[in-house]
């Protein structure tokens, strides 16, 4: 089974080793309740990197809800598991005064990108994984760093904090992975009641086909409130956004003159489910 690291100075003596050596580092930032698609990150590192650092670690920051953070699912055990046929190098498994030590008092935001969006309806969270995400690059010192654009806000953000902080590591997109009925794989999916499994594509399966009405021309307004009404029509209780947003720096739209993406997020059985497509 892969070595835990649960401090950062055996994890620095550990980097130092293979910095001596010349060899690449890749970082997969997790907070455990792997699924398969953490494990295509790791896949993607692997690939890449010659070691490759697993980081698990709760964010308590990035949590604007007392009760998402307390039914956070947490596996370790099952987790180990799941990377071992990778043998990834370290799983690092910090505790909180390793990432917030006593005293702990600085932030790291990005402004803009994180105003709306999830920014607008979780208010505080993009700084938590900023300034863990900050953190996680230092102590491991990784060259690359894998994110899914299943998040695909906090993959943007990450990629401009790194840039505006200098932090040379190069933050790597990957693509989303599903179930086969669209659901986009996400370790909150086991908190929906199993009454509300069925409903839980209906998400994905609204967007495709405002996706496709935005290719052929439709008018935006009129398809985002077709989408709306099919997303609550098959069983969700709260639409918070779905919104057409530049691929690349997430600024609003209102015509594909260039690549895009839709963003939602809406809620099914007490449940947060996020999701994005490519438009255009
Ligand atoms: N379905 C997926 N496909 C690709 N990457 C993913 C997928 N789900 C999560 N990731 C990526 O895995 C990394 C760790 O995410 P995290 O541990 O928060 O899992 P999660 O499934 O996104 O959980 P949450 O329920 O908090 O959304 C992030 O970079 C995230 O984008
Ligand atoms: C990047 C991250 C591990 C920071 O806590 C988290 O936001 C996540 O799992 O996507
Ligand atoms: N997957 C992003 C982490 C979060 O929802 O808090």
């Amino acid at each position: 089974m892969t070595e835990m690291l649960r401090s950062k100075a055996e994890l620095r003596a550990r980097l130092a080793g293979w910095k001596r050596a010349g060899e690449t580092v890749g970082v997969v930032p997790t907070m455990g309740a792997l699924h398969a698609g953490h494990l295509s990150l790791v896949e993607a590192a692997k690939a890449e990197c010659d070691r490759v650092i697993v980081t698990i670690f709760v964010n308590p920051k990035q949590f604007n809800n007392a009760s998402d953070l307390e039914n956070y699912p947490r596996t370790e055990h099952a987790d180990a598991e799941k990377l071992a046929p990778y043998a990834v190098d370290v799983i690092y498994v910090p505790g909180p005064e390793e990432i917030y030590p006593e005293g702990f008092a600085t932030s790291v935001a990005v402004s803009g990108l994180t105003d709306g969006l999830c920014g607008a309806f979780r208010p505080g969270h993009f700084d938590g994984v900023t300034t863990v995400v900050s953190k996680l690059f230092l102590q491991t010192g990784a060259d690359r760093a894998y994110f899914g654009e299943k998040d695909y806000q906090q993959l943007q953000v990450v990629r401009r904090m790194a840039r505006d902080l200098d932090i040379p590591v190069e933050v790597i997109g990957c693509e989303t992975v599903r179930e086969p009925d669209g659901l986009a794989l996400s370790s909150r999916n086991v908190l929906l009641p199993e009454a509300t499994r069925a409903a839980a594509p209906v998400l994905n399966r609204a967007m495709v086909a405002m996706a496709e009405g935005l290719r052929t021309g439709a008018d935006l307004a009129t398809l985002k409130a077709q989408a709306e009404a099919a997303i609550l029509a098959g069983g969700f209780e709260r639409v918070e956004y779905l919104e057409l947003r530049a691929a690349d720096g997430l600024a609003p739209m209102t015509t594909l003159d260039r690549p895009a993406r839709l963003l939602a997020a809406a809620w099914l059985g007490g449940v947060r489910l996020i999701d994005n497509i490519p438009v255009g």
